[in-house]
């Protein structure tokens, strides 16, 4: 399904932030199932300034990236409840392999991921940068995974 609606929507809402001289943080991810590290590096993405869109891979771009098994949960729930999260201020969906389209339509002030990536190896770090943005790497939480809970509810099972 395409997104562009949603994208247009998110970057009305950018220009209307930047006028207001908010600073936006962007991150993205798949976010399958929630865990204590995905809480961690959004709530410190959020400091890191005034509003924090999260970019949230479709279901099939899940597939493409994680395999065939994957998302355990659907786009619309992720987006339920990465969007109850006080940190996150919007989730935009993309279909696409990487959020590179979704980022330099928005340009955010900051871009962000996790400890488990190398600020140069992240998808729009140098298009935000061209931009006079910056990219930012949170502190991975060790000992948390969507595929080690995944691991943890199939040997229960
Ligand atoms: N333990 C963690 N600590 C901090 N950030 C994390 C942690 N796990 C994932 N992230 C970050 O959360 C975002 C979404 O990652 P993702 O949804 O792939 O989580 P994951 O737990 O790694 O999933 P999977 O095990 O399926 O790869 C990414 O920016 C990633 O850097
Ligand atoms: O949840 P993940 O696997 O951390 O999210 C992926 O991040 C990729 C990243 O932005 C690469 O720098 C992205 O290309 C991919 O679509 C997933 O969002």
């Amino acid at each position: 399904m395409n997104h562009s609606t949603e994208w247009e929507a998110a970057r009305r809402q950018v220009e209307q932030w930047r006028e207001s001289g908010k600073k936006i943080i962007f991150t993205n991810g798949c976010f399958d199932l929630l865990h204590p590290g995905h809480i961690d590096y959004l709530t410190k993405a959020r400091a890191l300034g005034d509003v924090l869109i999260v970019g949230l891979n479709d279901d099939d771009s899940i597939r493409r990236l994680k395999g065939q098994s994957r998302p355990i949960t659907p786009l619309q729930d992720r987006q339920v409840m990465l969007s109850a999260l006080k940190s996150v201020t919007l989730v935009v969906p993309f279909e696409e392999d990487t959020p590179l389209g979704l980022i330099k339509t928005l340009l955010p002030d900051i871009l962000v991921k996790g400890g488990d990536y190398e600020p140069d190896n992240i998808v729009g770090a140098v298009e935000v940068r061209e931009n006079g943005g910056h990219v930012s790497v949170i502190t991975f939480v060790d000992g948390h995974s969507t595929t080690a809970l995944i691991k943890r509810i199939q040997e229960i099972g």
